[in-house]
């Protein structure tokens, strides 16, 4: 009977952003992974969204923390709490009754003792079963791409803390590579750049959107630019300065630089019949960082293969942790681990 109330749930656990997909309900949260805690009693006070808006923004009684960090956990405690709140907070019956199975998505370069925690945090919910799955294999089901076929698709996922590649076939990811280096590593190295150039600070959600509303990879055909605020540290007063398009692509050259060069190294280690299969598909760019603009076109320039951004990159992970639960029997051997 309990079984008429149980549910699936997809999880996306990034580096940035949490997503969770119930089944028959689509993509009920995705919010940032961000936790706030009081200081004193170490009591959460806000997560996700509301959380994020306050990084960088309290000295007081609540810090904003974000427990995953370069793909891997930072503090497993508060990705414990994230989860189960997260998860209960899209159950309809009591946890006891839902039973829930859940599928969630895990960076690739997660360790066995970080794979132990995720399990145990989920299962402690309630969960009935628990499976784990890397985000790139992810990505490629949740794009619907026959990942058991015995033809190689190179996805490159370009997250907030990691960049996984991954070249799929036969359930199997056969030649990975990633890099620490995401989205994050940009806003890092804006705050650099302004502090610098500019004697300008500027938080990470500042830079974050620097990067998203001018930033670049390419040179484009029309160079952008934008006010940004921020606290001149020399006077010590708050200073607006106007910044373009061109200089945050010089400032942001590094990471992206170490970005295409692990795509690089992985295409030169790739198995020659799977090297012609990447030739004749291209490679596919999913996460939010592949959004950023040019990003493509460079790839595409300095490996002379064809490079397709997915339409909605951000969410294809959950989608596909949601389809591994449709059919769990066909996709068991893209699983990294499991407890049932
Ligand atoms: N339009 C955009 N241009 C450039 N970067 C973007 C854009 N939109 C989002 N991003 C970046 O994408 C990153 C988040 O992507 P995503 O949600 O796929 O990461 P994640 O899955 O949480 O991280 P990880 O894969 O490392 O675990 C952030 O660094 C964010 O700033």
């Amino acid at each position: 009977m309990f079984g008429l109330f149980s549910c699936d749930i997809g999880i996306d656990l990034g580096t940035a952003n949490t997503l969770v997909h119930v089944a028959g309900q689509g993509i009920v949260i995705n919010e940032p992974t961000v936790i706030a805690v009081d200081r004193k009693s170490n009591r959460v006070t806000a997560i996700g969204g509301e959380a994020k808006k306050m990084l960088g923004r309290t000295s007081g009684e609540s810090r904003a923390i974000r427990p995953m960090r370069d793909g891997v956990i930072a503090d497993f405690e508060l990705v414990e709490t994230l989860l189960q709140t997260f998860i209960k907070r899209v159950l309809r019956y009591p946890l006891w009754v839902a039973k829930p199975r859940v599928v969630v998505g895990v960076p690739n370069g997660i360790t066995e003792v970080e794979t132990r925690a995720v399990i145990d945090a989920v299962k402690m919910t309630g969960a009935k079963e628990v499976h784990l799955v890397h985000e790139p294999m992810a990505a490629a089901i949740g794009m619907g791409i026959p990942v058991e076929e015995p033809v190689g698709n190179m996805i490159v996922d370009i997250g907030g803390g990691t960049s996984d590649i991954a070249v799929i076939a036969l359930n199997k990811s056969d030649c990975n590579g990633s890099v620490r280096v995401g989205g994050d590593e940009m806003d890092e190295a804006i705050v650099r750049y302004l502090r610098t150039q500019y004697n300008l600070c500027v938080g990470e959600s500042t830079a974050e959107q620097i990067k998203i509303q001018i930033g670049s990879a390419s040179p484009l055909e029309e160079e952008l630019t934008m006010e940004v605020k921020g606290l001149d540290f020399i006077a010590g007063m708050p200073r607006t300065i106007p910044i373009g398009s061109a200089e945050i692509r010089d400032a942001i050259n590094e990471p992206v630089t170490a970005i295409i060069e692990a795509v690089k190294q992985a295409l030169s280690i790739t198995l020659p019949e799977l090297s012609a299969d990447i030739y004749d598909k291209g490679i596919i760019l999913t996460g939010g960082g592949s959004q950023l603009r040019g990003l493509d076109e460079r790839i595409r320039k300095e490996t002379g293969l064809s490079v397709n951004v997915i339409d909605d990159p951000m969410t294809c992970v959950c989608k596909g942790a949601a389809r591994i639960l449709e059919d769990l029997d066909k996709y068991r051997p893209v699983l990294v681990a499991s407890s049932t």
